[in-house]
């Protein structure tokens, strides 16, 4: 079996006193499409803040590319982010810069490439998400769907081994977030980046995801973690079954 490129060992999330996620474990391996789901409040977005460096681990470890950035030295932490993308919710386009721009910024903070190999990589990456021609329109300029192409460009801006993605279809009509997936299995399937989704998407989460985790808010553990199409029929865990099969609990 390959090596885990993320290793999550007996995590523990508080925010002062209050524990939202008690003691998981789980690994993602490189190339995998994983996605991390579960109720409202369970801690998804609590637990991709922490992968993505943004608060440490209250008690636990986790590995990033073999690298523990809740206990290593700031230049491997800075090196080992280095090696990730984000897709935030919103996009999070800058509004007064073009697309282009937008793409470029973190190329242009992280390598001392020359202004026209810049150009040239912005426009692969715009390329790579469908958005060509845009590379001179405003974010507000274009559909909430292309915002959240341009936004997977400028994740993809560095290359990252790993990309994170908050709830990439949130906010789209089921047609664009289709789109968003297709676009997601082929970056996967073609740059064969490794992708950690957070999403509550059931149509997305059978299109997409190789494997899943899900947190439970009252036990603030994993109570599922496998193949969603498997998990459907033969979990188990009741809330688990009737999350899949869209069930009210
Ligand atoms: N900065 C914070 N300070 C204190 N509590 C927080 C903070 N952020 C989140 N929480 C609490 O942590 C719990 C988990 O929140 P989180 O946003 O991680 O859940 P979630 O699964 O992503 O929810 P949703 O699907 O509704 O977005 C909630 O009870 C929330 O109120």
């Amino acid at each position: 079996m390959e090596q885990p490129i993320i290793q999550v060992k007996n995590f523990v999330a508080q925010y002062g006193d209050a524990r939202i996620i008690d003691n998981i474990s789980f690994d993602v391996y490189k190339g995998e499409i994983f996605v991390i789901l579960g109720g409202s409040g369970c801690g998804k977005s609590t637990l991709l803040r922490h992968l993505i460096g943004l608060n440490k681990p209250f008690s636990g470890s986790i590995f990033i590319d073999g690298n523990d950035i809740g206990s290593c030295d700031d230049v491997t932490f800075h090196n080992t982010l280095r090696k990730i993308g984000v897709l935030f919710q919103s996009g999070a386009l800058i509004g007064s810069m073009t697309l282009g721009e937008n793409v470029a910024l973190p190329i242009a903070e992280y390598s001392d490439l020359p202004p026209d190999a810049i150009a040239n990589l912005v426009r692969m990456k715009l390329g790579m998400v469908g958005l060509a021609s845009y590379e001179h329109h405003l974010p507000a300029q274009i559909s909430g769907g292309m915002k959240k192409r341009a936004g997977l460009a400028r994740a993809l801006a560095l290359n990252p081994k790993i990309l994170f993605l908050d709830e990439p279809s949130a906010g789209l009509d089921p047609v664009t977030s289709a789109e968003i997936d297709e676009l997601i299995l082929q970056l996967n399937k073609i740059i064969g980046t490794t992708m950690v989704i957070v999403t509550h998407e059931l149509a997305s989460i059978f299109t997409v995801a190789q494997r899943v985790i899900m947190l439970d808010k009252s036990t603030k553990g994993i109570i599922a973690e496998g193949d969603p199409k498997k998990l459907k029929d033969h979990s188990d865990h009741p809330f688990v079954r009737k999350f899949f099969n869209r069930i009210s609990v």
